[in-house]
């Protein structure tokens, strides 16, 4: 579903990522985790050729992006869709033409657009709020819109850039749920860049830790469940304590 092979990205003399392989398979969720500069960003971005890489291929959903041309790449990239952790909505368009917008630069009819507009927010529980500006949202119903309209152009690949590392843990976990959601119902393969341990082995299947621009080791992990975070104080606690050891 997803391949690298011997992918490197250097910024000015900086090698970002160096000759990286990975597979990630289809229907997966698959965590990048790592330390600050480690090279997750990066290699997301690499996922979708928003980082052009300086060697190797990148193969998604059985096509060789590297070797696309620019038209070609853009319809490659409507399968492909990506949220991040500051949302990127349009300040001055509502709930739904942000979503709207996806399907209108991918070419839609407009016939077409306001009943998947409708269909993606009723997906991410939010077909109240279509008119309303992002200001009067909070900051999960933003990550909401933000994923109604990544999924708008029916994507099998969702690149998530620390998606909940704004959000505090309750919301995390309501993310969390509509992403295994869009996983689960409707197959699709995700990628999440996390520095979040505990988010991390909340949702994915395998998981990759990445150091100075390399991965040091993919693991399998037994998920612990998106339950397990909760508002009770015990919770935070135990947060507190262990973090204090
Ligand atoms: N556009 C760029 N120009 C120059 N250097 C860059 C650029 N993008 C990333 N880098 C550098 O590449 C390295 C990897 O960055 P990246 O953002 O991928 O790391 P990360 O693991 O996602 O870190 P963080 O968790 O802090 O976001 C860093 O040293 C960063 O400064």
């Amino acid at each position: 579903m997803i391949t690298l092979q011997n992918v490197s990205k250097s910024f000015s003399q900086f090698e970002a990522i160096k000759s990286v392989n990975l597979t990630i398979e289809k229907g997966e969720i698959h965590g990048l985790i790592g330390a600050s500069g480690a090279g997750k960003s990066t290699l997301l971005r690499l996922m979708n050729l928003l980082e052009l890489p300086d060697t190797g291929d990148v193969e998604v959903n059985g096509q060789t992006l590297t070797r696309l041309s620019a038209k070609e790449l853009r319809r490659a990239r409507k399968s492909i869709g990506m949220i991040f952790q500051h949302f990127h909505l349009v300040a001055n368009k509502t709930v739904f033409d942000n979503v709207a917008v996806a399907l209108q630069l991918a070419g839609s009819r407009k016939m077409d657009i306001r009943s998947r507009v409708e269909e993606c927010l009723q997906f991410v529980g939010l077909e109240q709020m279509a008119g309303k500006y992002p200001a009067q949202l909070s900051g999960g119903q933003k990550q909401r819109v933000a994923i109604a309209r990544a999924l708008a152009n029916n994507p099998q690949v969702l690149l998530c850039d620390e998606p909940t590392s704004s959000l505090d843990p309750n919301t995390t976990a309501e993310i969390l749920t509509v992403l295994k959601n869009i996983n689960e119902q409707l197959g699709v393969t995700i990628v999440f860049v996390s520095h979040e341990m505990d988010v991390v082995k909340r949702i994915c299947r395998r998981v990759s830790v990445m150091e100075a621009g390399e991965i040091y080791e993919t693991v399998s992990i037994e998920p612990i469940g998106i339950q397990a975070i909760n508002s009770h104080p015990e919770y935070f606690v135990q947060q507190l304590k262990r973090d204090g050891e």
